[in-house]
């Protein structure tokens, strides 16, 4: 049977525990929110097929958990990343503060060609603000990144957020795709994942636990 998408990217949530990883997720896959907060044991994956470019990217997205206790499990996950969003909550400064930390596994624990974007979640929080979306952009600029403040209650800069980091991990990768021979793409079109990571994708499916 022919593939439904062209390219596989494996996508990843960072950040500290309660910012609001799960609920971006679900909103984006399954337009949910969970107003309560279950915390992720270890990680979850969910998957969506984005056309960007002219290109149907099929991207893997796996929900880490954000507290300590897990991050030798989670950190496993950093090597297969090809993009990665930084997240901390707009309404808790030591979230934001721990974005430095954040980063500093990520160069430690993933492959130097990945990409990151940061997020501010809970931007519907204005009332409650503790992180100036300045303060944000400037971090983001620092290390330069793209930045976006989003909400995963109000759906806002959802879309946009995940769409421009497969953006750019599209970007990143165009060369490599653009080497495979046309009649290799028709039946293989993924960049890492060939018929073994296929099949661990499918067992990875079976098992996925994502809450919403
Ligand atoms: N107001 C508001 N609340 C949000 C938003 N996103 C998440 N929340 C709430 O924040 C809490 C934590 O959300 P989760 O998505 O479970 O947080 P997490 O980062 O996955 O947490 P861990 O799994 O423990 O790492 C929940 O009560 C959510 O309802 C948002 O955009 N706005």
């Amino acid at each position: 049977m022919a593939k439904q998408y062209d390219v596989l990217f494996r996508l990843l949530l960072l950040g500290d525990s309660g910012v609001g990883k799960t609920c971006l997720l679900c909103r984006f896959t399954d337009n949910e929110f969970l107003p309560q907060h279950v915390s992720t044991i270890g990680v979850d994956f969910k998957m969506k097929t984005l056309e960007v470019d002219g290109v149907k990217v099929r991207i893997q997205i796996w929900d880490t958990a954000g507290q300590e206790r897990y991050q030798t499990i989670t950190k496993q996950y950093y090597r297969r990343a090809q993009g990665i969003f930084l997240v901390y909550d707009i309404t808790s400064a030591s979230s934001f503060q721990h974005i430095v930390k954040w980063v500093s596994d990520v160069d430690e624990y993933a492959p130097p060609t990945v990409q990151k974007i940061l997020i501010g979640n809970k931007s519907d929080e204005e009332h409650r603000r503790q992180v100036a979306t300045e303060q944000g952009s400037q971090l983001a600029k620092s290390y330069g990144m793209d930045f976006f403040e989003t909400s995963a209650r109000s759906t806002y800069n959802i879309k946009q957020s995940f769409t421009r980091l497969t953006e750019l991990v599209l970007q990143a990768n165009r060369m490599e795709l653009d080497t495979i021979p046309p009649s290799v793409e028709d039946n293989l079109a993924v960049l890492h994942p060939e018929e073994e990571e296929e099949q661990e994708i499918k067992e990875e499916e079976e098992y996925s636990t994502c809450s919403c």
